[in-house]
């Protein structure tokens, strides 16, 4: 089928513009998308040609440090602007994907202080959930998002509902539905462009504001360009600069050393950093994958509290609250478990250790996945944490340094082990395929960050000396290959002929195959299966 195409400008155009789409797409939101790309754009490429140059380094040999050029930002006494009085409490956030409108309304509705709805790691970028999540979110700030199911349930918003926060896409993707002077814009830019030139003026009007999440910055000079994307964005709409308050997730092995220096560059626009721990661990493994003393257990094993993931939450509470920013911790992968009110209570105690672990070590929120986490991790932080943050209490006590964040964790590769990463990429690839970004595989949630460590830790143990397994054989791409095909076919046993027919099983057996296969890891799996969507 021709897909069609609408020209907006000189060399600004959108594909497959629907008449519902047209009310995000307008002529002046798309020239607002395209005004951010033909100013900003240029420098988000040459800051991913920094990233690659940098991962040459690391590849070289040379080790993640803090940088010697900003030490007068992190020994200097400032702080960051004051936060605004809806982001003050901000004990429990649950997470969901933008695309869902029912999750939209479930999640506002779920007793949560704050909703960060997702275009990144829990939305496949299908352009149906890009542009239906903007729909979504104007009808949502607007009390306008009623909803009934096929089968007749309706839902409609509270009262009272979750501040909402919005997580655009991260820096390495690209929007290919739209193209300005021949080139897709930046994922980035259009999901957050978009949604603040629909809804920023809305939200101050109620009384809240345009606030994002950042994923996945590599460095500060990322910041610095959100910034500078921010003042630019607030002076076209005319809003008072500093009305955009950002959260900065530290999910990157790098932008650990430079905490402070992301807070500094968005300090009129920054209102915490968070702890993404799952793109964390796949960003840890992903850019030592050439060291020869790296290596990481099973993932199971790799839990919150291994020396590296505890140096670097323990820092990012001391260094938020250092400079009067938020520190909310992050995503547990247990989810409520039906049917078996054992396993229920045991995964909800396992969320309840980690929000306790979070609370204790001075976190001032924390993310749950599911409506049915929130009380548990309101309970913690209720009883742990008495006024609305804990952003006065400094944590001088840590003490953090470059071999602490570094520090490789021990452990044991199991088949088991291998064949679960194995079994979880196949089946979150599908899904993703599919149009579903964040899923359930064994009572775990899943999505693009934690299905990232399973493909880079499969690809790592095949290449790097120490992949072997406990039982003494070394993880090949033979036994790989191997494996795969055994659990693709008790995926294919356990679902049914039918559903797998249906589904994406072979092709996302054959990307995760493809990608194992190659010498290069490559940066993120959402980029090469990207071209598989719409
Ligand atoms: C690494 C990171 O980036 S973490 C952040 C990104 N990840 C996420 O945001 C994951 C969010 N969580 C989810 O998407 C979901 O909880 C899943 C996919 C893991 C499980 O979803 P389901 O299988 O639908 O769970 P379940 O069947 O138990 O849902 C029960 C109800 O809770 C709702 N629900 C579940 N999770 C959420 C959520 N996060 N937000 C809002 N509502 C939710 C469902 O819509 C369903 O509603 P209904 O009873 O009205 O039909
Ligand atoms: O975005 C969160 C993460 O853990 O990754
Ligand atoms: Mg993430």
């Amino acid at each position: 089928m021709p897909t069609q195409t609408t020209q907006y400008a000189e060399g600004v155009e959108v594909e497959r513009v629907t008449p519902t789409f047209a009310e995000i797409l307008t002529p002046e939101a798309v020239a607002f998308v395209a005004g951010l790309e033909r100013k900003f754009g240029g420098r988000r490429i040459e800051l991913l040609q920094r990233r690659a140059e940098r991962q040459k380094r690391f590849d070289a040999g040379e080790k993640p440090g803090f940088l010697p050029e900003t030490v007068e930002i992190r020994k200097g006494d400032w702080k960051i602007a004051p936060v605004p009085e809806d982001l003050q409490d901000r004990r429990v956030e649950i997470t969901g994907p933008a695309g869902d409108r029912k999750m939209v309304i479930n999640a506002l509705n779920s007793g949560a202080k704050v909703f960060m709805a997702d275009f990144e790691d829990a939305n496949s970028p299908t352009w149906e959930n890009t542009v239906g999540g903007q729909i979504h979110l104007r009808d949502a700030i607007r009390r306008q998002i009623d909803f009934v199911t096929p089968e007749g349930k309706a839902y409609k918003l509270k009262e009272k509902t979750a501040t909402l926060i919005v997580r655009p896409r991260g820096w390495h993707l690209v929007e290919k539905h739209m193209r300005v002077d021949g080139k897709p814009v930046s994922a980035s830019l259009f999901d957050f462009g978009l949604y603040f030139f629909h809804n920023a003026r809305e939200l101050m009007k109620r009384g809240t504001g345009p606030y994002f999440y950042l994923p996945k910055m590599e460095s500060h000079l990322e910041a610095r360009l959100w910034n500078d994307v921010f003042v630019y964005a607030q002076e076209q709409l005319g809003i008072p600069r500093g009305t955009i308050k950002a959260t900065v997730l530290i999910e990157t092995i790098l932008a650990a050393f430079e905490m402070d220096e992301i807070l500094y560059e968005l300090r009129e626009h920054a209102a915490g950093l968070n702890c993404g721990r799952w793109d964390y661990i796949f960003s840890y493994i992903k850019t030592l994958r050439n060291h020869p003393d790296v290596i990481l257990p099973d993932r199971g094993e790799v839990t919150m509290t291994v020396p590296f993931m505890r140096a670097y939450t323990q820092l990012t509470v001391k260094t938020c609250h250092k400079r009067g920013a938020h520190a909310i911790g992050g995503m547990a992968a247990q989810i409520p478990v039906k049917h078996d009110p054992e396993a229920n209570e045991r995964a909800l105690q396992k969320v309840r250790e980690d929000k306790e672990r979070e609370a204790r070590d001075g976190h001032d929120g924390t993310w749950v996945a599911h409506p049915g986490l929130v009380p548990v991790a309101m309970e913690v932080f209720d009883r742990m944490m008495p006024t609305a943050n804990q952003v006065n209490r400094q944590r001088d006590d840590v003490q953090v340094s470059e071999e602490d964040l570094l520090e490789v964790p021990t452990g044991a590769i199991t088949e088991q082990g291998l064949r679960n990463n194995i079994s979880v990429g196949i089946q979150y690839l599908e899904a993703w395929l599919r149009g579903y970004g964040a899923v359930a595989i064994n009572h775990l949630m899943e999505d693009a960050a934690t299905a990232e460590i399973s493909r880079a830790q499969v690809w790592q143990w095949i290449r790097h000396p120490k992949g072997v397994l406990d039982d003494g054989r070394k993880v090949t791409l033979e036994l790989v290959e191997t494996l795969l095909q055994e659990e693709l076919a008790k995926i294919r046993e356990q679902i049914g002929e039918e559903t797998f027919q249906a589904g994406q099983y072979e092709l996302a057996a054959q990307l995760f195959m493809e990608w194992t296969r190659q010498n290069e890891l490559i940066d993120f799996l959402t980029l090469p299966a990207y071209q598989y969507l719409d």
